[in-house]
């Protein structure tokens, strides 16, 4: 349990949420947790600082995660309408996949509703580092403890891009065929978990820690402290809307988000050729608000 977090407000559409938050409520030491089913998402976002996304289909074998948006796009619309209702200042980060099309459709949900807040919506991408970093500390047969890769783009097999050439410790370096090795393997996980678990959930492990390592940090930033953490968010950088990266996260959301710096030839070409998929990405996302708003 997170040490950090006083209270947690846990919904889902199914009453199973109640006996989800009463068994978290006996583990010690750790936030007061109340469930919320049904009609009640309004008073479960409702005071919170952080809102937190993880819902709802995880996807099969043979679908890609772009092919997840109308599975998981209404709920997050309802999610920004229960924001704009009770409590429009929250930060809201979302796991719910497909990372690269949610984040810009509940970007121009938000924007919808005259609530939206560029520096305050982020995809939590974190599962990327935690692999790279694995196996990265693998193939050179290192300790994976203090090992660190930062990982931009986005988050799907053509955008996520590990930056080997920043990789710390300095003296830890990968070769240009292993870098493309390990590119090309930490691209695929996603993709492998969901097929070896025959189309019962994907990384729900992974997911948890990642989640729970990108909100420690950003709770810091929401308690005054000036963090950096990797995230998918609204930035101008890179000819696209989005990108993820390392951002600078302060009390009101990004100060800074991620900046180029100088990349190698390698990661040039992984930065261009990822750009024409987080745009086609987002456009589906933007796009998917007019197929979902005239229904509502
Ligand atoms: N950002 C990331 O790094 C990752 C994201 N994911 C994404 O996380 C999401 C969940 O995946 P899993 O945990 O594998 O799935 P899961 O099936 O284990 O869990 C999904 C949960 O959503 C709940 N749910 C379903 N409909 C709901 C609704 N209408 N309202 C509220 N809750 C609802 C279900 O009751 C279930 O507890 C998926 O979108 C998946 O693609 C998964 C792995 C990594
Ligand atoms: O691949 C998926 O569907 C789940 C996910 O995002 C990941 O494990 O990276």
């Amino acid at each position: 349990m997170n040490q950090k977090i006083e209270r947690l407000q846990l919904y889902d559409t199914h009453e199973k949420i109640i006996g989800a938050a009463m068994a978290l409520n006996h583990l010690p030491g750790g936030p007061i947790v109340s469930g919320f089913a049904g009609e009640k998402l309004g008073a479960a976002v409702r005071s919170s600082e952080l809102i937190l996304t993880l819902h709802r289909v995880p996807r099969k074998p043979g679908n890609k995660r772009e092919d997840m948006i109308a599975a998981n796009a209404l709920l997050l619309q309802k999610v920004c309408r229960a924001m704009a209702d009770e409590n429009p200042n929250a930060f809201l980060a979302i796991a719910t996949n497909p990372i690269n099309s949610m984040v810009p459709f509940a970007s121009s949900i938000l924007y919808k509703y005259g609530i939206y807040n560029p520096f305050k919506v982020f995809g939590i991408t974190q599962i990327d580092i935690a692999r790279t970093r694995t196996y990265t500390a693998e193939a050179l047969q290192v300790s994976n403890q203090n090992l660190f890769v930062p990982v931009i783009g986005g988050h799907s097999a053509e955008t996520i891009i590990p930056l080997f050439s920043y990789m710390t410790p300095v003296e830890h370096v990968v070769n240009p065929c292993q870098a493309d090795t390990l590119t090309q393997f930490v691209r695929k996980l996603g993709t492998e978990i969901v097929f070896q678990k025959q189309g019962s959930g994907s990384a729900v492990v992974g997911v948890a820690h990642s989640i729970n390592e990108f909100c420690d940090t950003l709770i810091d930033a929401i308690n005054g402290k000036e963090v950096e953490a990797t995230c998918y968010s609204a930035n101008p950088y890179f000819g696209s809307r989005f990108f993820a990266g390392p951002a600078t996260i302060g009390p009101y959301g990004i100060v800074q988000p991620f900046r180029k710096f100088p990349f190698n030839d390698y990661e040039t070409f992984l930065v261009n050729s990822s750009v024409p998929f987080i745009n086609r990405d987002v456009n589906l996302g933007e796009d998917y608000v007019k197929v979902l708003l005239p229904k509502l």
